[in-house]
């Protein structure tokens, strides 16, 4: 389970997350919801160990946050880090250089999943492409927690559609997987789990088969209900 806890942080005197908590559990789908610029990618940062935090504590199983943890998560940024001129072969060979747990049988079970062509550049990738290669570089490192920054963010239905099946695959299995968007619409049935941010505080933390079957309640709903009043 990856426990936040009371996270804060601030940029100068610009506070961003003002004592967050929650938890994501191992094969659940948790999400993080809010705004343009609430604090999605600051927390997964965070949990990353990529951002200083000012208060607050972040455990992966129970162990704050050290050199084993970063082993059990990977994250996938909103946009590609590999160099433009790189082919995806490039690419996974680099990724296989540089991370104990790569697992290249899963990587190219990806690659085939969305039909692409190894010898493709980077730079030639469009956008949905370019969402896939980065998908596929953090599903294929087996590890049992995966962070991912707008994975459907700005790409098209059928890219979606794609995306959305490995989801439900098992290539996700049993990890945990915490993803941040800003629309749930088409995600909205995957989700275990919903965390409802906005001015650096969690609004509201709730299961979504819970509140369906207890509330009648959709997650679009209870948004309304949080974010509208
Ligand atoms: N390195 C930084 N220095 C200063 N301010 C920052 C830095 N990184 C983020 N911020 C600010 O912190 C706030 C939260 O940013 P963050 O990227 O976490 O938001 P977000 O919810 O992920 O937004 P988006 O949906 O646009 O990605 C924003 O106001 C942003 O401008």
């Amino acid at each position: 389970m990856i426990e936040v806890n009371q996270l804060t942080k601030k940029f100068g005197r610009k506070k961003v997350l003002d004592g967050v908590s929650f938890t994501a559990n191992k094969g659940e789908i948790t999400c993080l919801i809010g705004i343009n610029g609430v604090g999605k990618t600051t927390t997964l940062k965070a949990i990353m160990g990529l951002t200083p935090i000012n208060k607050g504590s972040i455990l992966i199983d129970g162990e704050t946050i050290n050199k084993n943890t970063y082993e059990k998560v990977a994250f996938i940024p909103d946009a590609i880090t590999m160099l433009p001129q790189m082919t995806i072969k490039q690419a996974m060979q680099f990724m296989q250089d540089f991370y104990k747990k790569w697992n290249q049988e899963r990587a190219t079970e990806l690659l085939t999943f969305f039909k692409l062509d190894e010898k493709t550049r980077i730079s030639e990738l469009s956008k949905g492409n370019t969402a896939k290669i980065n998908l596929l570089m953090g599903l294929a490192i087996d590890v049992d927690y995966i962070l991912m920054d707008e994975p459907f963010s700005g790409i098209d239905i059928f890219s979606r559609e794609q995306i959305t099946e490995v989801f439900t695959s098992h290539l996700i299995e049993d990890r945990g997987v915490i993803i941040t968007t800003h629309e749930i619409n088409d995600i909205e049935h995957l989700i275990d789990k919903v965390i409802l941010l906005d001015n650096g505080i969690v609004l509201k933390e709730f299961n979504t088969e819970q509140m369906r079957q207890e509330e009648g309640k959709s997650v679009v709903d209870v948004m309304r209900e949080v974010y509208i009043g």
